[in-house]
């Protein structure tokens, strides 16, 4: 799978209501950090883990990470179940992220998968401390804030894009969300 997100530029230009700083970062081609993200959704709960170290320490999120230079996405997304979660799985394309931070120069695409089944016993790592929620009590005010706005499609398994604009790092300033392209 190649990244191929010219909709967030499009997405971005076409809204007025867009932060500058968003728009002339996704314009300018810089390249963007690819990354991808794991939730495991069994139907009633999903699995989480709580962030030890690095970027995000504190928050809850799915499993996941950069992917290294000769990696497909799913390698990598496979790789960082694995190395955080100890556990392997069939995953399913959920939706694409691109996040866009004021004061960063390269933006974010994050390659959102599910899988509602694994193989191994979900472990805590030296990075995560996985944990289940059930659908109605996932822990929004200790997760990223874009999350609150996406986890509807994941949980409804529903196809989504979406480009959110953050200042100093966290704050979410501004999102858009995008229907599914007719590829996908
Ligand atoms: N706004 C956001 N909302 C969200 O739900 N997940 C986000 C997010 N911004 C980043 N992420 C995810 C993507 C990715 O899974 C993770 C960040 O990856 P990391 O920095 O932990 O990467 P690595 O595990 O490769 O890092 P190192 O091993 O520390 O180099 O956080």
């Amino acid at each position: 799978m190649q990244s191929d997100t010219d909709w967030a530029v499009e997405a971005v230009q076409h809204a007025s209501s867009a932060p500058d700083f968003a728009i002339q970062k996704l314009l300018s081609g810089t390249h963007r950090k690819l990354l991808t993200l794991v939730v495991i959704n069994d139907g009633a709960r999903v699995l989480l883990g709580l962030k030890k170290r690095g970027f995000g320490a504190g928050f809850y999120n799915g499993f996941g990470g950069k992917v290294d230079p000769g990696e497909t996405i799913e390698e990598a997304a496979q790789r960082e179940l694995q190395e955080e979660a100890c556990i392997t799985a069939e995953l399913k394309d959920a939706g694409v992220l691109v996040f866009v931070f004021d004061d960063q120069p390269q933006p974010w695409e994050v390659h959102v998968f599910t899988a509602s089944s694994y193989v191994g016993e979900p472990a805590e790592t030296d990075e995560m401390r996985p944990q289940w929620f059930t659908h109605t009590d996932v822990p929004f005010d200790s997760m990223w804030a874009d999350d609150l706005i996406w986890y509807p499609y994941l949980l409804r398994h529903e196809y989504f894009r979406g480009v959110f604009a953050f200042r100093q790092t966290t704050k979410l300033a501004w999102h858009t969300m995008l229907p599914p392209s007719p590829d996908s």
